[in-house]
């Protein structure tokens, strides 16, 4: 996993101008913070102390967003296969939402290329997640109709399942595009369920990847003494803390509702990229100082097992195999039959439009 950091430009203030010159500096992948202790009443100015961080990636405040999109480099680890995580965490107002834009932005567009570039020999079912996790609740955001809480439960392996989420199949990066800006939010995340098949042999296994874009909620939210204390996003940073220090002991997904929606993504075995957003001003030192703890783990990538034919994508193919025979079918009797066949094929996809979408991915 790379851990990147990227400093936001500075807010036109010239007071924050003069202090930051002299709190902050960066050279290659490492940032040097001067911190000032606070001094305690009537008591003479402590020395300032100096702690330097060093990150897979370091983004100064001119770096351009598809510069950080290329060097994250996970968008190519799931077009071959892995499960993927690209997450933003830093304090507020630091550049989350705008940095998971951008690379939302950029990764439909590489997958559509990929998709378009490689149409001769593979076939593609591609569908979009949107999720909020608020107050410890998931709530979808694709969902236009009522009861858009979503509920997970565990499966007999120990995984879970995320009960009623909308999955929308996507014909173009446009459209895409347009269901997460329809329904963005803070504390949110998602992404393409990628299922992929050898367009010229109908029973080859189904590939089924996965890729959650994450955008964290502020890290103040954990900060001690901060209410209501975020669970999701501190569990989220517990996970995140064992993989670096403790990555063989089990993994606590269950501790929040995050976690447990994350965890197809949120795994070693998949490619995963962690954004720290900074803002260089005297009042975000502390925080800082925090949100640049995340340190280098070690990933063991491993592809997700494919799955059997019956997926969502072998059921659009066959019903556009039984449409076809039907049309081209002489005898009144066999078009019947198979009008029925379509008839029953085409409930079967309402349901899985419905219910148990959401579940049937986790699971995968
Ligand atoms: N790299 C950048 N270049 C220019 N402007 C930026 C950059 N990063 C952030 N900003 C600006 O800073 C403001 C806050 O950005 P953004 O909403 O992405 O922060 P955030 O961390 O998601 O905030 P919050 O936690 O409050 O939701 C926006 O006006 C955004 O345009």
């Amino acid at each position: 996993m790379s851990v990147g950091v990227r400093v936001r430009p500075l807010p036109c203030r010239e007071k924050d101008m003069e202090f930051t010159k002299s709190a902050w500096t960066w050279h290659g992948k490492t940032l040097t913070q001067q911190i000032f202790p606070a001094p305690a009443c009537g008591a003479a100015p402590k020395r300032s102390t100096t702690a330097a961080y060093t990150f897979d990636n370091l983004y100064p405040p001119e770096s351009t967003s598809s510069h950080i999109y290329d060097t994250s480099r996970v968008v190519e680890d799931v077009l071959e296969g892995y499960n993927g995580l690209v997450g933003c965490y830093g304090q507020s107002q630091s550049g989350k939402s705008l940095t998971i834009a951008a690379m939302t932005i950029h990764t439909v567009q590489d997958i559509f290329s990929h998709i378009h570039a490689t149409a001769a020999t593979t076939e593609y079912l591609l569908r979009l997640t949107y999720v909020q996790v608020h107050d410890e609740k998931a709530i979808d955001l694709l969902k236009t109709t009522s009861q858009p809480t979503l509920f997970t439960q565990r499966n007999l392996d120990g995984s879970f399942a995320l009960h009623g989420c909308t999955s929308v199949p996507i014909v173009s990066a446009d459209h895409a595009l347009a269901l997460v800006e329809t329904g963005r939010a803070n504390q949110a995340g998602g992404g393409p369920i990628i299922e992929s098949q050898n367009k010229n042999c109908l029973a080859s296994p189904v590939h089924s990847t996965i890729l959650d874009l994450v955008d964290l909620a502020a890290s103040e939210s954990v900060s001690p003494g901060a209410m209501p204390m975020n669970k999701s996003l501190l569990a989220f940073g517990h996970i995140v803390w064992q993989y670096s220090h403790n990555p063989t002991a089990s993994v606590p997904y269950e501790d929040s509702a995050l976690t447990q929606l994350l965890q197809p993504t949120l795994t070693l075995s998949a490619s995963m990229a962690l954004l720290c957003t900074v803002v260089p001003i005297p009042e975000a030192l502390d925080e800082t100082h925090r949100t640049l703890k995340a340190r280098r783990i070690e990933l063991r990538l491993q592809k997700p097992m494919p799955h059997g034919p019956s997926t969502f994508l072998a059921f659009d193919r066959h019903l556009e195999k039984l449409i076809s025979q039907r049309d081209s079918e002489n005898e009144i009797e066999a078009k019947v039959q198979t009008e029925l066949e379509i008839r029953k094929l085409r409930q079967v996809i309402l349901n899985r439009d419905s219910e148990m979408r959401g579940s049937e991915w986790r699971q995968s």
